[in-house]
């Protein structure tokens, strides 16, 4: 069988060195060079995601020359590897000048193997991370777009999109019925792109944010009114199930009749298409005599169901990546994608507010990420916000990563520590000392 643990390679031309750190990587691969030649060797052959690379290499082993011509060396054969340099004690300031000529980290000798576990293991964790990210970036907009504007992934979006392009091209009423935040004005909007009337102004008008009496001069208001302004295009009547049945009988009569009021007195014949959407169940409305069945009628020949972001498996985190990006370029460029974390809670999150409080979600977070990636302490979805407060330093900022990632994995598979481990990346020992260590047992 071969060998799947993630592959490791040590840069370490001390014999006795390299014996001990031999040991203490069960959970790797591991390959270990002694010099230049032979970690670039390994470097093309073995392809290793992380490198522990000691500065003082031969024949300069006592300076730091031949550890910086291999660092950058390798940095440039294979950029994303992520390099954690060796220095000798006292030699913070090339520690400090490896990490800005692209090292991920470093630690001090002599080496203390459990805390360059600890690092060797964020990184591999990091490396990991930024793969996922890259690769959903590079997959995700294009083929996930649909009418235009509209992402997705799941099949059940996709039917409603098919249904919208297929009736676009015929004149008959749409209702699109869906939860608030679903993304039926988007729809409206697609339907409209996609219609022989796409030169056409597309005009929406919520019926539940205007006052009765302004929601009748703003519809029918002569030749400013809303009805005539959709003239030649589409007229998107946003919560129609909010209108009272003085106007569903205006609605009603402009619909047969396809006529408004002018001010001179003339009917004005206006040609628009109505799509029309709402949150209310209109037929139960019917039943209860607060909508009109007539006019139900005649705005509903196709009715779209919208399912909410819930029932869309995977459109939650498709759609923040999306959002993330878009806000992360105007509002925090770092940010460069959303930690495992923060897709677990994406996922857990029930959405009542559907896409909307998403994107609101994702907006917020995006300005308070400080670091590359989103948490789900930065999207509030995350119950144990009490340790989120300000970080020390490196050390506790990783223990802060470590603790999380370890509740959140224990949570995931119910307390199981085997599966746990799994999730995680490390051996159950490993993981039985670290819930030691973090004293989270029990
Ligand atoms: N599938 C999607 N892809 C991309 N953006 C979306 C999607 N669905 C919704 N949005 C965005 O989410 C926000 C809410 O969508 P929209 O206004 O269309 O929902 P709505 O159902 O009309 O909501 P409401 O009933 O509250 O008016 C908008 O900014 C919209 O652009």
């Amino acid at each position: 069988m071969s060998d799947m643990r993630p592959k490791l390679l040590i840069v370490e031309d001390d014999p006795g060195l390299q014996r001990q750190l031999r040991w203490a990587y069960e959970d790797y691969q591991l390959f270990i060079a002694g010099d230049r030649e032979e970690a670039i060797e390994m470097l093309r052959a073995e392809t290793p995601d992380v490198v522990t690379l000691d500065l003082g290499l031969p024949p300069d082993p006592d300076g730091t020359s031949e550890g910086f011509a291999t660092l950058a060396e390798m940095l440039q054969i294979k950029p994303d590897t992520k390099i954690i340099v060796a220095s000798g004690h006292g030699a913070r300031e090339s520690a400090l000048s490896a990490i800005s000529s692209g090292a991920y980290d470093f630690y001090q000798k002599p080496v203390d193997i459990d805390e360059l576990g600890l690092i060797v293991r964020r990184a591999f964790h990091v490396h990991a991370l930024e793969k996922e990210n890259a690769r959903l970036a590079e997959a995700a907009p294009e083929d996930a777009r649909v009418l235009g504007r509209l992402i997705t992934a799941a099949p059940e979006m996709m039917k409603v999109a098919r249904t919208i392009e297929r009736v676009a091209a015929t004149q008959v009423s749409v209702l699109l019925t869906g939860a608030s935040g679903t993304g039926k004005e988007l729809l409206a909007q697609g339907l409209h792109d996609a219609s022989p009337r796409r030169g056409g102004p597309f005009i929406t008008i919520s019926c539940a944010a205007i006052p009765e009496d302004l929601l009748e001069a703003e519809l029918f208001g002569g030749e400013a009114g809303k009805i005539a302004l959709a003239h030649g295009g589409t007229l998107f009547l946003d919560e129609v199930g909010d209108i009272s049945p003085a106007l569903q009988m205006k609605l009603l009569r402009f619909v047969r009749e396809r006529v408004v009021g002018s001010e001179g007195g003339e009917p004005l014949v206006v040609d628009t298409r109505i799509v029309c959407a709402t949150h209310h169940d209109l037929e139960a409305m019917i039943a209860a005599g607060a909508f009109r069945e007539d006019l139900y009628y005649r705005l509903a020949e196709i009715v779209v169901r919208i399912p909410a972001l819930k029932e869309r498996p995977g459109d939650a985190a498709l759609l923040a990546r999306h959002f993330l990006s878009r806000f992360a370029k105007d509002m925090n460029p770092q940010v460069k994608g959303l930690a495992p974390d923060a897709l677990a809670a994406l996922d857990a999150w029930a959405w009542p507010g559907n896409v909307r409080e998403l994107e609101n979600r994702i907006k917020r977070a995006a300005i308070m990420a400080d670091g590359k990636y989103v948490t789900a302490a930065n999207l509030d979805l995350d119950g144990d916000r009490l340790e989120g407060g300000d970080v020390v330093n490196l050390k506790a900022a990783r223990e802060l990563a470590d603790r999380r990632a370890i509740r959140r994995a224990i949570a995931r598979t119910n307390g199981n520590i085997s599966g746990a481990a799994k999730m995680l990346g490390i051996s159950r020992p490993t993981l039985y000392d670290l819930l030691k260590q973090y004293q989270m047992q029990g």
